[in-house]
This record gives structure tokens, sequence and C-alpha cells, in this order.
């Protein structure tokens, strides 16, 4: 099966150009400015851009967390990335201590396998590095899960202490996969919890004032220092603010092998939305938590300087009536999280290059190719280029729309994002040459995503920034 797709412009992290696309078997097979040969199928792209599937790098489907399950499971979760031009998620797999790790990915390749629509990966959680957990990993690695998750917060939940931290470091050094990090010191968080609740103190916007940028700096640091002492490689998580971002800067410049995400919502949204009135306030809750305003410009600064990598959604839904009002009268038992996945990649085009703030280069960059490089995908996933898979976004850059839930395809019952006027839409989607989203309409298979086997985590492919300032 052939198909060729005419007259679009080609958008990667370095280059932007004219020209036609020819897809076989799933893969591009040929680029040039006019390709004429018979296909089974001529796909007119005239006045779109054409840009490499996004790679989500942070979301939570599927997953039980503070008393309930998120709101979208592999299939609704990814038919909602697909829609926004999402066309790989690399999912968080929680394990449980004492188990084996691999009960835990046989769960999740059974929430997954006849779920998904487009491809994805899994993130392995270590909450403890025991001598069966030291076993366990090098046949995990082998079988293409090459990045570990550990959770400096969550107290007496999924927080892991710093031995364990700098163990899985030293393992990640030593099997070639990426450490990643919530970093919050989640100790100094449940001292302030706590105090707050003794004072009576229970709604939303407490959730915020508990969790101070500066639990959230101090965590960075440590995992960062300990990221230097054991020569290994360190990935932080929706980082939010100031006191963060300047610790992973330190960190490069000396040297140590640290990167950083940050996500949309720290971007635009900010603390003033927790103390929305009636309860509101309680969809606005994510750890670390929306930040005063003005940290928005920075990370938006650390972004483009390079100091902060990479976009990921840290997709985990809860719908407000039923789920989020657990914590009425509490808002420690308010669910985490929030609905991101299907807007990702539009927010950052609308907010960042529209705006003005990076370049179509660096948003291909920032929500596709450095996950790739980063996250053993790269060059099959994360570029438009002969011999890498065609997962491709037709992209309006001028349609103009309003972010509402009466219209998303996420299964919750609130946007994050309701009302937000954005510039640029995905028309349609391919995944692996096959289209999940044609003229805005779903079109995939449940089950059709494959698994992603990811390579082992490479220091020699280089980021962007990286190579600019040698
Ligand atoms: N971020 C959040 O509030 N929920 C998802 C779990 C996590 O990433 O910490
Ligand atoms: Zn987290
Ligand atoms: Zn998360």
């Amino acid at each position: 099966m052939k198909k060729i797709i005419k007259n679009g412009t080609v958008v990667t992290a370095t280059d932007q150009y004219e020209a036609d696309i020819l897809i076989e078997n799933g893969k591009v097979s040929a680029i040039a400015a006019s390709l004429n040969e018979d296909a089974d199928e001529v796909i007119d792209a005239k006045g779109a851009f054409l840009f490499p599937g996004g790679i989500d790098p942070h979301t939570h489907l599927d997953m039980p967390f503070g008393g309930t399950m998120t709101a979208d499971d592999y299939e609704t979760g990814t038919i909602a990335a697909a829609y926004g031009g999402t066309t790989s998620i690399i999912d968080f797999c929680l394990t449980n201590k004492g188990e084996p790790l691999q009960n835990a990915i046989n769960v999740w390749h059974e929430k997954s396998r006849d779920k998904a629509v487009i491809d994805y990966g899994f993130h392995l959680q270590l909450t403890e590095v025991t001598d069966d957990v030291l076993n366990e990993l090098p046949g995990i690695v082998e079988n293409g899960i090459t990045s570990f998750k550990v959770f400096m917060a969550y107290k007496n939940v999924f927080q892991a202490d710093d031995e364990t931290l700098f163990k899985a470091l030293v393992t990640a050094r030593e099997q070639g996969a990426l450490v990643m990090v919530h970093a919050e010191n989640g100790d100094v968080i449940d001292f302030l919890v706590k105090d707050a609740l003794q004072k009576g103190n229970t709604d939303p916007i407490y959730h915020a004032l508990t969790r101070p940028p500066e639990a959230e700096g101090e965590a960075t640091g440590r995992a960062a220092e300990l990221t230097g002492l054991a020569d290994s490689q360190l990935y932080v998580v929706h980082v939010t603010c100031q006191e963060a971002v300047e610790k992973i800067a330190a960190a490069r410049e000396k040297g140590y092998r640290v990167w950083g995400e940050t996500c949309p919502q720290y971007l635009t949204l900010d603390q003033s939305y927790l103390a929305k009135p009636d309860f509101e306030g309680a969809k606005y809750v994510w750890s670390p938590p929306l930040r005063e305003k003005h940290n928005q410009d920075l990370l938006w600064k650390a972004l483009k300087n390079g100091q902060l990598q990479t976009i990921g959604s840290d997709q985990c839904s809860f719908n407000f009536n039923g789920q989020k009002d657990l914590g009425k009268d509490d808002f420690t038992k308010i669910p985490n999280g929030g609905p991101i996945i299907e807007d990702r990649f539009s927010v950052m085009f609308s907010e960042g290059v529209k705006k003005g703030r990076i370049s179509i280069n660096e948003f291909v960059d920032m929500v596709s190719t450095r996950t790739a490089k980063l996250f053993g995908l790269f060059p099959e996933k994360g570029t438009i280029a002969v011999g890498s898979d065609a997962d491709i976004v037709i992209f309006d850059p001028n349609a103009e729309r309003t972010i509402s839930a009466s219209t998303h395809h996420m299964n919750v019952d609130y946007s994050a994002f309701e009302g937000m006027k954005v510039t640029g839409e995905p028309i349609s989607v391919l995944s692996r040459g096959e289209f999940v989203i044609r003229d805005k309409q779903f079109v995939g298979k449940p089950g059709s995503g494959q698994f992603l086997k990811r390579k082992r985590f490479n220091s020699n492919l280089q980021l962007s920034e990286e190579k600019a300032t040698q």
C-alpha cells in the first residue's frame, strides 16, 4: 500500500521545506520536491504543515491514584492523543513493593494491548532497589523498558528514599537507562500538609501553599547532585518553577547529564486557579502545583535557551464530579492530575510558535524529536526522514478554535483550558502510514497501536541545543 502526501510543508527540528512524501509499508520511503509515481492514495496537503507525530513522554492512563482510577484508559486516552497530533506516548507502569516487576509490566500490557490506537512504551516505577529488583532489571531493559521513574514525593504512597534513587542511578548507568524523577521534597510537604489540616485549612488552594517551590528546587538539586555522583543520567519531569530550573541549569553547567521537562499547564495557568470559588480550584490540582505567574515567562525562556528540553502532558485525568470532589472537605483527598494529552501539541504551537516565544523547529524538537532521542526512539520516531516511521501530522496552522470539554475527546467532564483560543489544528494524523484521524474524524482501530521496545539510553545522541553550544 503506497500513499503520497503532496504539496505540504515538511517541518522537522532542523528544517522547513515544501515536499511530497511517499509512504510504503508504514515507513517514509521517499521525500522529494515532486513525486509522480503511482500510489494507492494521494493526499493533498496544500497549505498544511507536515510535522513528525508528537511524542508525549509523560502519561498516566488507566492508573489507580488517590483512591480512584484515572478517567481515561488506553482507548480514550490514545484516541484523544491522536486527535491532538500525538502518535506515541510513554506511560508510567506502577509497581508494587515486594512483587516481581514483571507482574506490573504484565498488568500494563493487559491495559494497553487491545486498546491503544497509537504506539506506546512504558517507563518503570522503582520504589525499592533490592537484590530481586537488581536481578530483574537487565531483562526488562533488554525488552525495551529503558527508563526508570523514582518519586521523591507522595510520602507513604510512591515516595522512594535517597538510597533507592542513588541505586537506581547507578543501575541506570550500568544498564543504559534514563532515571526520571518527580522532584519535590515529600517529607517537608508531609509536615506542611499536616500543619495546614490541623489549622483547618482544607480548601484546594492549600494544595499549592503546602508544596512550595523551594521543596521542588531542593529535590531537583539533590537528584542532580546524586546524578553527578553516580555519573549517571537524569530526566526531571514536570518542572514548574525558577527554583528547579536554576538547579537543572547549574547541573548542566557542571557537565552533568540532566534534562528537564515542563508541561503546557505550567506555561499557561497559574496558582490563582486553585482559589476559584465553589471548589472549582480542584480542577487545577497538580503536583507539583501551578505556580505564581512570573514562573511562566521563566519556563518559556528555559525552553528557548535549552535549560529545559521537552514537553510532557502529565495526562492524569479525573472527573470533577465524582472524583475531584473526593476532596471536598480535605484538599489532600483531591486526586492529583488533569486532562492535557489532547491539547499538549496545539497549545504549544499556539502559545509558543504563534506568539513568537519559540520557533517552529524548536516546537518540533520539544514536542517530538528530543523525546525520541532521550528515550530510545530516534530516528524511527521524532522526525520525518527516509526510513522513519510514517507518523505524520497534517496540520492547519491558521485554523482557529476554542478549547472546550464540550468538544474534546478525553473521557472527562472538564477541560483545564476551557475557553482558551488556539490557532492551529491537526487535520489528519497518520500512525505508521495509516490514518488514525482523517479530516478531524477518528478512523483508527483500538489495538492497532504497537508496544515500543525502546533502545537503551545513548548519551552520544546529542540534542540540538547541546550541539549548538559546542
Ligand atoms: N502530576 C500529578 O498531579 N499527577 C500525576 C502523577 C504525577 O506525575 O505526579
Ligand atoms: Zn509527578
Ligand atoms: Zn505524572
